[in-house]
């Protein structure tokens, strides 16, 4: 799976199938849409590929309000790999790229004589003011190019919401992470490294917390307490997982740390897997820090309880 960073570069010479979007979460929906553009690359005998962008097209209109990541980009390209791409055509979005008219791309994609199919979802918009669309690609490649829209995929399990990254994140933001789940085709999962804390975990409460360092763009689940799963060097534990500032110490910055049920290893440096499950309960301040330690041994018992009742739903990346 090459990556490269513009069209221009793009020097496979056989013919190639490309999927286009930001594709955050790679949510069912996306899954669909990777699902289709392999299945067209094979029936056309050539190859497949994406093109993306990063940073997000909205967060470069915007940068006082980035749009906050279900994936970053290491996470996204590691789910990417499943699908056994030849080609990522990673675009950086300037403003200038932005406000191109949607005839300016499509002419540029054109140039690829080799090009023989597009894959896009059913809301996919490019070209300034999101002019273009599938209906507006087919128009345009007419019968060169074989465009297929994929409509929108809806959670029948449940209400019939449509399966976006936006629904995904107001899932995650509410600490919803059974819906997420649904959505996503998988656990919502973060990956980061584990860097040292306060040491209050094992030197004043008895329960060792692994913190984990997440990144300014990464979109982080309410504050509160969660089920999770943690991969540690390849193996899979169940653990127990606080989102918060800590209130009961008066902590200013917003960590994620995570005790590890029947564990016991120094993982300083590690980069672990987090998968969160269900949420236990909302953080609260408590006066004593004693009352925590009990509330943390409830909440531990009751973590374990919702694992083993939950399908323990292995998902490597
Ligand atoms: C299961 C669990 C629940 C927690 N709940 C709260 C809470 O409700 N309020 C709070 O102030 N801190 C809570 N914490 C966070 C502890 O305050 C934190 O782990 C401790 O301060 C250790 O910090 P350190 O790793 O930086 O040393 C919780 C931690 C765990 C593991
Ligand atoms: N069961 C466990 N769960 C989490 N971390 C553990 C566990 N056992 C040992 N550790 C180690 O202890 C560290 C957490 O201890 P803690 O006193 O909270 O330190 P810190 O404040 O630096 O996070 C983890 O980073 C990890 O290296």
């Amino acid at each position: 799976m090459k990556i490269i960073h513009s069209l221009e570069e793009m020097n496979i010479k056989e013919p190639i199938v490309f999927a286009i979007g930001f594709f955050d979460g790679i949510h069912k929906g996306h899954q669909e849409i990777l699902n289709q553009t392999k299945k067209l690359a094979a029936k056309k005998s050539a190859k497949s590929g994406i093109i993306t962008f990063y940073p997000h097209p909205l967060s470069v209109i915007f940068p006082e309000n980035p749009v906050k990541l279900i994936l970053t980009q290491t996470e996204k390209y590691e789910i990417l790999k499943k699908y056994n791409l030849d080609i990522i055509i990673e675009i950086k979005p300037d403003i200038e790229f932005l406000h191109q008219s949607h005839e300016e791309f499509l002419n540029k994609l054109k140039k690829f004589s080799n090009l023989k199919g597009i894959i896009v979802g059913e809301n996919f918009t490019f070209g300034y003011k999101g002019s273009g669309n599938a209906e507006t690609m087919k128009k345009f490649f007419k019968n060169e190019v074989e465009v297929k829209k994929i409509n929108l995929i809806k959670n029948t399990l449940t209400d019939n919401t449509v399966i976006s990254s936006t629904n995904i994140r107001k899932f995650i933001a509410d600490g919803n992470m059974r819906e997420a789940m649904k959505f996503l085709g998988r656990p919502y999962f973060i990956t980061d490294k584990i860097v040292h804390g306060f040491k209050r975990g094992s030197e004043l409460l008895g329960i060792p917390t692994a913190n984990l360092e997440y990144g300014f763009e990464r979109m982080l689940p309410s504050d509160g307490v969660y089920a999770t799963y943690i991969e540690v060097k390849g193996n899979k534990h169940p653990s127990i997982t606080n989102i918060g500032t800590n209130p009961t110490f008066n902590d200013k910055e917003r960590t994620i740390e995570t005790f590890i049920l029947d564990f016991d290893e120094e993982i300083y440096g590690q980069i672990v897997k987090l998968e969160w499950i269900e949420k236990v309960r909302d953080e609260i301040k408590f006066e004593k820090y004693q009352d925590l330690i009990l509330q943390i041994k409830k909440d531990i018992e009751k973590a374990g309880e919702i694992l083993k009742r939950s399908n323990n739903y292995i998902f490597k990346i």
